[in-house]
């Protein structure tokens, strides 16, 4: 499945996008600096736009998970983001406010390297994770490190994200992803719909 990710770019060509690519894509993303610009109303307008998608709001939360996961979940979002690195109780708080919301939570392994945390991960209850190559960090990560945590990933419902393209989809697909996170090779193409079609046929459905 495709989730795309929309990062750096106004209200207005958020929709436009959508509105392109709505037929390749199964999740939507609502990106941590359009949160930040727009607030809680933008993941409000998506839902009611695309009832039928799943809308991600990529809170990152790392604090108070309580509040700002009911946030998400008031706005309207289906998934909500936790950062891997936050305390247990933070991640604990948020995934209790998701089972009583009937919603999920990704945590982001987004600067995590320890399998140890992974597997602590999953002692606490987490369900879904995500593999994460910062958009500062990407071009200078080798990809290859991703088979290596192939066991720890078992039983986890797995999301990628970082850069990727139709060329890099093979070092992700190695962890076999239930959704690839798809942003800037969409979002920065000049024809959307043609990008969006690319990712879909390399990933399949
Ligand atoms: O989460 C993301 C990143 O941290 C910027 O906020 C992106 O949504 C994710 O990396 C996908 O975008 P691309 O890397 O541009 O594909």
């Amino acid at each position: 499945m495709i989730q795309i990710a929309l990062d750096r770019m106004g209200k207005e060509e958020c929709f436009k996008i959508i509105a392109q690519i709505n037929r390749y894509i199964d999740y939507i993303e609502i990106g941590t600096g359009v949160i930040k610009q727009y607030g809680m109303s933008i993941v409000q307008e998506m839902k009611k736009f695309y009832p039928e998608k799943e809308i991600l709001a990529d809170m990152k939360t790392c604090d108070a998970g309580k509040h700002e996961t009911l946030q998400a979940f008031e706005a309207g979002a289906d998934y909500t983001t936790v950062m891997g690195f936050s305390a247990d109780k933070t991640i604990i708080d948020s995934l209790q406010v998701a089972e009583e919301h009937r919603k999920h939570i990704v945590v982001d392994l987004l600067g995590i390297t320890s399998k140890d945390r992974i597997l602590e991960l999953k002692e606490i209850g987490v369900k879904a994770v995500s593999m994460h190559i910062g958009k500062d960090m990407q071009g200078e990560t080798s990809l290859d490190y991703l088979e290596d945590y192939l066991d720890v990933l078992e039983g986890f419902t797995i999301f990628v994200a970082g850069g990727i393209d139709p060329e890099c989809v093979q070092y992700f697909s190695k962890i076999n992803p239930n959704v690839y996170i798809i942003g800037s090779y969409i979002t920065g193409s000049k024809y959307p719909e043609q990008a969006a079609k690319n990712m879909q046929e390399v990933i399949g459905k």
